[in-house]
């Protein structure tokens, strides 16, 4: 479904400057669940701005259903980091949520239903006529996901969205994640810096060196639906953990 092929991002006029991503090429499946783990400043930003076309690349391609990305496509949905200012203040959570569908040109009707029902997805059906500042981070953090979702994306990009919620919010924000990927049969990319999220969420996890490229790929077989409880204190969780452990350390020499 998207394909990545040799993909370079040098910064700025120079082009013998150091690149942010060099050589990067993977693929991702329809309904796959990649998560994406680098160290600080190794380029995943960078590789998913290029992906989502709001960055142009210096060489190689991005391919979205064979469609060569040169702009954001339309089939694609962003969650990032920071959903203080990702969502408007002076919007209600409902508006806030169907306002990217105003530009799909989705009816009206269409798009009241689609914001309800990604609403109710991400447990947030009664907050609706809230605005965001009357939410708690991790419920604002729920609303740009249910944004996401009432785009009905075909891929999701998402550049650490949990990173800045409380543990016990992240674990049930994971959750919800997995239902909602499940439940609308979406593809994912998933940047984290968490191991143990990435091993708990994905089917193939991906590490990244700088610049940018692919230094190990790891494929997650544990079994699903996942759980928690079940899912982390499975030998292999274990086992896997450790091998992405040892990537990302920087002794770490992965094939
Ligand atoms: N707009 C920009 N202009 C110039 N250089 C940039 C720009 N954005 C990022 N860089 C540089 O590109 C490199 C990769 O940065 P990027 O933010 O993509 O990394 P990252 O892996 O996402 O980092 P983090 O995990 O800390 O968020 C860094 O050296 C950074 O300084």
């Amino acid at each position: 479904m998207l394909e990545v092929a040799q993909l370079s991002k040098v910064y700025g006029p120079d082009p013998a400057a150091r690149p942010a991503v060099a050589d990067l090429t993977f693929d991702v499946a329809a309904r796959e669940f990649v998560c994406i783990l680098g160290s600080s400043g190794c380029g995943k930003t960078t590789m998913l701005r290029c992906l989502a076309g709001l960055e142009p690349v210096t060489s190689g391609h991005v391919r979205l259903r064979d469609e060569v990305v040169s702009g954001p496509p339309r089939e694609m949905a962003f969650v990032f980091q920071d959903y203080s200012r990702s969502l408007y203040p002076w919007m209600t959570v409902e508006r806030n949520v169907a306002f990217p569908l105003r530009y799909k040109g989705v009816p009206k009707q269409e798009a009241r239903a689609a914001t309800q029902e990604a609403l109710e997805a991400v447990g947030l059906g009664g907050r609706g006529r809230s605005y965001p500042w009357q939410l708690s981070g991790g419920m604002q953090q729920r609303v740009a996901i249910a944004r996401a979702l009432a785009y009905r994306p075909q891929i999701l990009l998402m550049d650490e969205p949990f990173a800045s919620v409380d543990a016990q919010t992240r674990a049930g924000l994971e959750d919800l994640l997995l239902d909602v990927w499940q439940r609308y049969e979406i593809t994912v990319l998933f940047v984290t810096h968490d191991i143990d999220e990435a091993v708990y969420l994905a089917d193939r996890v991906l590490v990244l060196r700088a610049p940018a490229h692919v230094a190990l790929t790891v494929e997650v077989d544990l079994p699903r639906p996942r759980n928690q409880l079940t899912t982390k204190g499975h030998p292999d969780f274990g086992r896997l953990r450790s091998e992405l452990l040892a990537a990302l350390s920087p002794a770490g020499t992965p094939q």
